[in-house]
Parts: C-alpha cells; structure tokens; sequence
C-alpha cells in the first residue's frame, strides 16, 4: 500500500496556506429545493458538483455528509465517488462524514472503505464514534497510520443532547469526553508539525476550558452558521488550542448557492472572519 504524508502535516500546511475552514458538502432535500434542483440523483450532483467548482481550489477541507447521499442508494454513493475524486483532484482535503463506529472486526471493514487507497471513497480523513469503546477503532487507526489518513473522533458533539453520553462522569471521575480527548493525544504523541487523530468538538459548545484540548491534533469544529456559533466564539471556547481549529460551516456556506461566485464569496467571508480573529490571539 502506498503511504501518503501523515494526513496531520497536509493538514496543518493546507490550514496555514489556505485558511482553516472545512466546507461541508451537505445537500440536503431543502437546500436541492432552494438552489431550483430536483431532489433526486441528477440534483444531487449538480448540488456536489457546483459545491466542488466553487470552493476546493481555496478550502482546506471539505467534509461531504454521507447521509445525503445514501439517501439515494447505489446511485448517491457513485455521486459521492465522483465529488470526492473531484475534491481531492482539485487539492481539497476531504473528511468522509460518515461517522462509522462498530466493534473492531467490523470496523475494520468501514476503514477499508474508506480508508484504503484502493477503495472508490478513499478519503483523506474519516469521522468516526467511539461510542463502543475506543479500543473498537483500533483498526481504523492502524490503517490511517499505514497509509497517510486520519480520524476525526466524535468527542463533545455539537448537538445539545451530546452531553447524556459525553459529559457522564466515569468512575475515575473524568467525563467521556474527556476520556476520548485523552485517547487523542496519546495517539498523537511525539507527531510533528500536528498528529493525524483529530477530535470532534461543537464550537456550540461555549466555554471548553475545564477540558485539556491539546491533544497535538486537529479539533474539528462544526457548529459555525446555521448552528449559531461564530468565528468570533472561537477562542472562548477552545481557548490556547485555537490553532488547531478547523471550523466547519456547511449550510452557512450552502445557502448563497446555486451561484458560484456567490458560494465562493461566502466561503471567502468565512476565512477572513476566522484569520481575522486568529490574529487576536
Ligand atoms: O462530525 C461532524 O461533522 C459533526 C459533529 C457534530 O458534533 N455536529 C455536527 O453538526 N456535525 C456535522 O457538521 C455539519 C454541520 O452542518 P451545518 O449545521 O449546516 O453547518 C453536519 O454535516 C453535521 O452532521
């Protein structure tokens, strides 16, 4: 298997060239409606291939979400092959939002979907839940150290009811959050300029400071746009591991479509806004 760069140093050098936003590419059925396509296959490509055209020359990372084209069966995964080939052709990063998570034998199935090179969704990140156990990722890990890719694991999600798992209190009295971040940066150890195992934390979230977010990894931050959060929530909430910051914007970017000049501007806005407060702190 050919080894790619550590998925952490593509990431951290697109992150200082280009800027650190992540797009998501989130067509759901509303946004097909609003941009005047058809909610079937044909709009689903239109919808992905616009998104790609627009923003992947100057995005660090786009994030497709899975659900939208599984919706679609058969027909929205070849859609998915191709916006991912696209992307990454066009020298975006692409984070597969799938957010796989079984025990470890299966596991190691959904790495290899999308993880080994040779797989038609080869992507070079992954979301994924470590809601069986961590340990249940051991495959997945193994094989994005192999081959160059990395992991974005769900640790205080951005969704209100995140906190009735995350925020449980174990019996050496650290959360489960916590425990993941923990996991993160012993797998990330000693890895320069960043580690490949990132974490997932809602930039909804608001003050973060009781948790060590240092974890000499990427934070993946959905929550900015339609969720509420702005850039400049940023730095309260993830406070001196700001940097490693890769704020997600998915409909606060997808609604000025369909029109291209209008999705890049807005994705521009989004960059700026963030180097903006960036360089406050
Ligand atoms: O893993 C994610 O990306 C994710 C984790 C999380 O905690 N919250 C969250 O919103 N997301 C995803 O990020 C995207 C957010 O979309 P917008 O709210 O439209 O910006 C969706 O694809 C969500 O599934």
């Amino acid at each position: 298997m050919t080894a790619l760069e550590p998925f952490g140093a593509r990431l951290r050098r697109a992150m200082d060239t280009r800027g650190p936003l992540c797009v998501g590419i989130d067509p759901h059925a509303s946004l097909l409606t609003d941009w005047g396509l058809a909610d079937d296959v044909a709009g689903l490509e239109r919808f992905s291939r616009t998104v790609v055209a627009a923003v992947a020359d100057r995005v660090a990372v786009l994030k497709p979400q899975s659900a939208f084209f599984e919706r679609f069966g058969s027909r929205g995964i070849a859609v998915l092959e191709r916006t991912v080939e696209e992307a990454r052709a066009a020298g975006a990063l692409v984070v597969m939002d799938a957010k796989r998570g079984d025990i470890g034998s299966t596991m190691a199935g959904y790495a290899e979907t999308f993880l080994h090179p040779d797989s038609p969704l080869f992507s070079d990140a992954l979301t994924v839940s470590p809601y069986l156990g961590y340990g249940s990722l051991a495959p997945a890990v193994e094989l994005a150290r192999r081959g160059g890719t990395g992991l974005f694991v769900l640790a205080l999600t951005s969704n209100p009811e995140g906190g009735e798992v995350q925020r449980a209190v174990r019996a050496d009295g650290r959360d489960v959050g916590a425990t993941m971040l923990a996991h993160l940066a012993a797998e990330n150890a000693g890895e320069e300029p960043l580690g490949s195992f990132g974490a997932v934390v809602g930039a909804t979230l608001g003050d973060l400071s009781s948790y060590d977010l240092a974890i000499n990894g990427p934070l993946l931050a959905p929550g900015v746009g339609a969720q509420g959060a702005t850039a400049a929530d940023l730095p309260t909430v993830f406070g001196s591991a700001v940097r490693a910051v890769v704020p997600n914007v998915s409909r606060g970017v997808l609604r000025h479509g369909p029109d291209a000049g209008a999705l890049r501007a807005a994705a521009d806005r989004f960059t700026e806004e963030i180097r903006a407060v960036l360089a406050t702190v």
